[in-house]
């Protein structure tokens, strides 16, 4: 009973001095806090190299589908004119097949790892153990697959 009657006294303040106006980026540094994760001290990881690799190969691939949606579009040649080109050069045999590596890579590293990526969403392989020896069985097979690619 005593505690309905006590009295409350409220102060009139104003926002300014109580909404600090300082974005999240600011405030970590004037507390002179890291970037999480600190990326300089973070010691690579597979899990994180083969995951950074994942998002790069994404978005290696997003701007080669772009690129080659919007050429289409804009190139005044079909692409029989930039294979005639290309055989001009008169590379060697192994250049070729090393350069179609390169470019062949993301879209074999992107497909392996996606593959593994969904098993996962599938709650299949997720102890660490696992997720290592995926992993390195992923990474051999992106490089036979990006292989087949080249030597198509
Ligand atoms: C031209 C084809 C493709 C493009 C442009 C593409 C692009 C991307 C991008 C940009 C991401 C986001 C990466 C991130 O934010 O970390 C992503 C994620 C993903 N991709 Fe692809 N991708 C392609 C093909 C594939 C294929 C063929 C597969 C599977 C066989 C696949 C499976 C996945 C999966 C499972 C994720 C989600 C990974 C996660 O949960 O973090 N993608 N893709």
């Amino acid at each position: 009973m005593a505690a309905a009657n006590r009295q409350v006294s409220l102060k009139v303040v104003s926002a300014g001095s109580t909404v600090k106006e300082e974005t999240y980026f600011e405030k970590n540094e004037r507390l002179g806090r890291e970037m999480s994760p600190h990326l300089t001290i973070y010691q690579p990881q597979l899990t994180s190299m083969l995951s950074i690799m994942h998002r790069g190969t994404g978005m290696a691939l997003g701007v080669g589908v772009w690129a080659l949606g919007l050429g289409a579009l804009i190139s005044s040649h079909d692409i029989n004119h930039y294979v005639t080109m290309v055989e001009g050069l008169q590379l060697s045999g192994a250049t070729l097949t090393a350069l179609k590596f390169i470019i062949a890579y993301p879209a074999g590293y992107h497909t392996a790892n996606g593959i593994r990526h969904l098993f996962w969403d599938t709650g299949r392989f997720l102890k660490i153990k696992e997720v290592y020896s995926t992993g390195y069985a992923m990474v051999a097979t992106s490089f036979v697959l990006t292989a087949i690619l080249a030597l198509i």
